[in-house]
């Protein structure tokens, strides 16, 4: 499969996922399906080379993608996922041709933080190349993502501000993710 196909057929495959997702969220199959349809999918694709003293430098700082979904590719390992129940860094193991899914801020928001966006890093290999194949999956430029309406009651309140790719990428150049400043922090209320 060349990098083309892989594209139309990764998009296919979040657009199922999310589908599935909203159906279990109860908001049904297609709650998402055409904005995300027509939104922006953004391919990157990384290469990480070696480093002689993997303990003092990272190939990707700590962040959380923007996205509703990343659905992510690797040749070996280096990523690293925050448990966030016990604040400690968890290797993702080298499993040969698997597709990590990622939840990204947008899905915590819409989900009113049912599912919460995953923060992860890259460390490097003193004797490795890295390379990693990212698609990155949103609504529109300019398309706000907002908590569904069925998931908010007197029990659960809106917990999030209405966002879109736009936002992100003004947050991005006014702040430097390395240090440290995330941009779902910026919408929780
Ligand atoms: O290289 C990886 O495994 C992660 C890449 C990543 O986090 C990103 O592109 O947002
Ligand atoms: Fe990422």
């Amino acid at each position: 499969m060349n990098m083309g196909e892989y594209t139309v057929e990764v998009k296919k495959l979040a657009m199922e996922i999310m589908g599935a997702i909203t159906e279990g969220l109860g908001i049904g199959p297609t709650y998402l399906s055409g904005k995300l349809d027509e939104g922006m999918q953004v391919m990157t694709v990384n290469c990480y080379p070696p480093c002689a003293d993997p303990g003092i430098a990272l190939g990707l700082p700590p962040h959380s993608d923007y996205t509703c979904l990343t659905i992510l590719l690797q040749n070996s390992s280096g990523l690293e996922i925050m448990d966030n129940e016990v604040g400690a860094w968890r290797a993702v193991p080298d499993l040969h041709s698997v597709l990590q899914v990622h939840v990204g801020d947008h899905l915590e928001v819409l989900s009113n933080g049912l599912y919460k966006s995953v923060v992860h890093r890259v460390a490097l290999k003193r004797d490795k190349t890295r390379i990693s194949i990212a698609s990155l999956h949103s609504m529109g430029m300019d398309e706000k993502m907002e908590t569904a309406k069925e998931l908010v009651d007197e029990h659960h309140l809106k917990g999030y501000k209405e966002s879109s790719f736009r936002d992100f990428l003004n947050f991005l150049s006014k702040n430097d993710i390395a240090e440290g400043r995330s941009f779902i922090q910026t919408l929780r209320i």
